[in-house]
């Protein structure tokens, strides 16, 4: 098959390098022409794992006919690309953390089949052509808008020994856990500069972190006590990492807190004074 990925950052690179170790012929849209070359002489190179996937590379724009597009990018990029990605035919799948882009992709009314998912790995893009796979885990995938049996048995053929991906009946459920674990570790990390596993071993942070887990879950219609489970077992298994959201303040980049916490304000009917308070700080730290 011809799978397309849109980003050649750390989930792009992944994606891309790991469905084309299946034998599917991939081709990596970037937006810069040096990055394009690299992938070009390079293909993709799993770091660790000591092998270069034979990816090729496009800029943007330059689409070709694929199967299906995986778009690999920040929540935050979405803007700029959406009217780019309204162009292509074959089903797309969007694999952001958070659900900010629930709403851009409806607000922008795209007429392809629409999946979206979680993605359970960690990685860390090192240079243009090389990720670092840190931490490995499951695609979860399902369709969001419209319906096409082909979507489900194509998604099966991704689905790998090392890179497994999962189709799933409902959409919700996968992406509300996902955020639930990314509204409370990423904006407490990052504020308090600590690793995830300090939101356990502390137990101030730790009372903060399940007030945080209590407001998301009551936004979303979830049991807050099982949230709070699946939460503490994601932050156990991370315990040492530092999470995306920490480097981001760290860094002094942009986050991807409105894609995180700002969906639960938006589509809170109640007052959230935590989720708030995380909000106005993260957004405080990483303004000029
Ligand atoms: N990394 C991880 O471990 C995980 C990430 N995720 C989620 O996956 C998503 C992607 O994250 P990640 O891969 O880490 O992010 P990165 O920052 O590593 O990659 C984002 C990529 O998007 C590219 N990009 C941005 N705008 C455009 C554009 N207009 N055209 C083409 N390319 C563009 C960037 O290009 P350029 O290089 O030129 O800036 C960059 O390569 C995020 O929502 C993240 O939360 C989920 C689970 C784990
Ligand atoms: C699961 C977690 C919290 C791991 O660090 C993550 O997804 C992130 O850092 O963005």
């Amino acid at each position: 098959m011809k799978i397309g990925v849109i980003g050649g950052g750390a989930i792009g690179m992944l994606v891309g390098a790991h469905v084309s170790l299946l034998g599917h012929d991939t081709t990596i849209y970037v937006r810069r022409k040096l990055q394009k070359q690299e992938i070009h002489k390079h293909g993709v190179i799993l770091q660790g794992e000591n092998f270069s996937a034979p990816v090729k590379s496009l800029l943007i724009g330059e689409w070709e006919k694929s199967d299906i597009f995986f778009v690999c990018v920040k929540q935050y990029h979405l803007n700029e690309l959406l009217p780019l990605i309204k162009k292509i035919r074959s089903p797309i799948v969007f694999l952001q953390n958070g659900m900010g882009h629930l709403d851009m992709i409806a607000a922008c009314k795209l007429e392809q089949d629409i999946i979206v998912g979680t993605c359970e790995h960690g990685a860390i893009r090192k240079n243009n052509y090389t990720v670092l796979h840190t931490g490995k885990g499951k695609v979860n995938l399902a369709m969001l808008k419209g319906y096409n049996d082909n979507v489900e048995a194509l998604c099966s053929t991704l689905n790998g020994k090392n890179f497994p991906v999962v189709f799933e009946k409902e959409w919700h459920p996968i992406l509300a856990k996902k955020l639930i674990i990314n509204a409370v570790v990423n904006p407490l990390t990052g504020i308090l500069q600590v690793k995830n596993g300090q939101l356990l071993s502390n137990p101030n942070f730790k009372r903060i972190a399940k007030k945080i887990c209590d407001e998301a879950s009551g936004v979303l219609g979830l049991n807050p006590v099982k949230e709070w489970d699946n939460v503490f077992a994601v932050i156990k298994k991370t315990k040492d990492n530092d999470s995306s959201m920490k480097i981001d303040i760290q860094n002094g980049r942009i986050t991807e807190i409105e894609g995180i916490v700002g969906y639960l304000i938006n589509h809170a009917s109640v007052d959230l004074p935590y989720l708030n308070f995380v909000y106005e700080t993260v957004v405080a730290l990483t303004k000029d």
